[in-house]
C-alpha cells in the first residue's frame, strides 16, 4: 500500500486534537489519527505513553478534555482488562451480548468461538477460564456485531501460538471486508503486518507507514 492511497475514502475513524490529562498530568496533547476502511493501524509507544488512554477516548469510555472523534459505522472495543461477569458462562455471555446488540442470533459468536478454538469452554463460567481464554471471550464480544471499526488494546495477551496465528487470520478477514482495525501492540517484530504505525510520543501520534520499511538494524 502506498502512503496516502486510502486518503480518498471517507475515514472510518478520525480523531483530531485529542487532549487528556489525569489531574495535572497531561497524557494526550493533541493526538490526531485517521483510519480508512480496511486499514490496519498499530499504536505503539513506551509503557505509560498513553496508548490505553487514547483507545478509551476513541471508544468513548473516557471523555477527552479537548478534541473530536468521528466514527463511521459501528465500532467494537476490546479493552486490556476483560469486562466479563464471572458467574456467567461463555454461552451466556454470547447470548446476553447478542441481545444487547439486538442481533437476530448468536451465529457469529459461535463462529468466533470456533475460530479462536475454545468451543470446549462454552459451558464454563468466566470465573473458571484461564487468562488467555478470558481474553478470547473478550475479543469475541468485541467482534460479535461485526463492527466497522475495531479498537483492540493488546488483544493477544496470553494467547498461545496457535491462537495467535488464528487471531491474525481473523484480522486479515476483517480487513479484507473493509473493516478498520486499530491495535495497541508492543510486538516490534509484527510491525510489517500493519499499514501504518502510529507512534505515541509526548502525547501525539507520529505516523510512520510500515511500507517505508526503515530498517533499524541491531539493538
Ligand atoms: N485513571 C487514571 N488516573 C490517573 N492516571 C492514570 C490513569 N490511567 C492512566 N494513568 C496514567 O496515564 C499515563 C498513561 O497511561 P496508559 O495506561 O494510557 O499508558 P499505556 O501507553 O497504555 O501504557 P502500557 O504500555 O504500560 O499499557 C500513565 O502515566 C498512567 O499512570
Amino acid at each position: 500500500m502506498t502512503p496516502g492511497s486510502t486518503s480518498d475514502l471517507t475515514p472510518a475513524l478520525q480523531a483530531t486534537g485529542i487532549h487528556k490529562s489525569y489531574g495535572r498530568h497531561p497524557v494526550l496533547r493533541g493526538a490526531d489519527l485517521t483510519v480508512a476502511p480496511g486499514q490496519l493501524v498499530a499504536v505503539v509507544g513506551e509503557n505509560g505513553a498513553g496508548k490505553s488512554t487514547l483507545l478509551k477516548v476513541l471508544a468513548g469510555t473516557l471523555p477527552a478534555d479537548r478534541g473530536e472523534v468521528a466514527l463511521s459505522g459501528a465500532f467494537g472495543y476490546c479493552p486490556q482488562d476483560p469486562v466479563l461477569n464471572g458467574a456467567l458462562t461463555v454461552a451466556q455471555h454470547l447470548r446476553y451480548f447478542a441481545a444487547a446488540r439486538r442481533l437476530p442470533d448468536v451465529e457469529r459468536g459461535h463462529e468466533l468461538v470456533r475460530l479462536l478454538g475454545y468451543e470446549r469452554y462454552e459451558q464454563s463460567a468466566a470465573a473458571d477460564l484461564s487468562g488467555g481464554t478470558r481474553q478470547k471471550l473478550n475479543l469475541t464480544l468485541a467482534l460479535l456485531h461485526d463492527p466497522d471499526v475495531l479498537l483492540l488494546d493488546e488483544p493477544y495477551q496470553g494467547f498461545d501460538w496457535e491462537t495467535y496465528l488464528r487471531f491474525w487470520d481473523l484480522v486479515e478477514d476483517l480487513r479484507a471486508r473493509g473493516k478498520a482495525v486499530v491495535i495497541i501492540t508492543h510486538l516490534i517484530f509484527e510491525q510489517d503486518r500493519f499499514d501504518l504505525l502510529a507512534d505515541l510520543t509526548d502525547g501525539r501520534l507520529i505516523p510512520r507507514t510500515a511500507s517505508l520499511e526503515d530498517h533499524h538494524v541491531g539493538a
